[in-house]
């Protein structure tokens, strides 16, 4: 295992035990792909572009499936494995999209919440 690697792995397991956020996944984000001289490729268009793809592969876990329960219980582990990498995937290039673009995404989805919220009031009980 390379250097790089395990201290990625050591920072998962942090990040396990600790509540990671967006901002430190977007740091990791920018160390990944400056270790491989992959800025040039990530511009804007690019990873919404690779984002949309990952979208792609994550419906087609649902494909032809049916209705599925809440949590899962019948699917196979390496289903669920599986479904957790494409939701990654996805949440990585938003972040990554995010911050190319200079937006403060935790900031800005903690904003549409309280947007949300005045626009679709609870409703008040009897
Ligand atoms: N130019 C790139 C290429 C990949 N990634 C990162 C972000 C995603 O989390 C993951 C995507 O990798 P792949 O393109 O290999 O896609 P998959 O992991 O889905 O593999 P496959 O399409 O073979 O299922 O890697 C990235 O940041 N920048």
């Amino acid at each position: 295992m390379g250097r790089e690697e395990e201290e990625l792995v050591e920072e998962r397991t942090m990040a396990t035990t600790m509540e990671i956020s967006i901002k430190d996944l977007s740091k990791k984000l920018e160390e990944f792909a400056k270790a491989r001289d992959w800025e040039k490729y990530h511009s804007p268009r690019n990873l919404l572009l690779a984002m949309v793809g990952e979208v792609g592969e994550l419906s087609e876990i649902f494909q032809w499936r049916g209705e599925v329960d809440k949590g899962l219980p019948n699917w196979e582990e390496s289903d669920k494995e599986h479904l957790g990498e494409e939701l990654s995937d996805v949440l990585l290039y938003l972040i990554r999209l995010a911050d190319i673009c200079g937006i403060d995404l935790g900031d800005a989805a903690s904003k549409k919440i309280v947007k949300n919220a005045i626009k679709y009031p609870p409703k008040l009980s009897a």
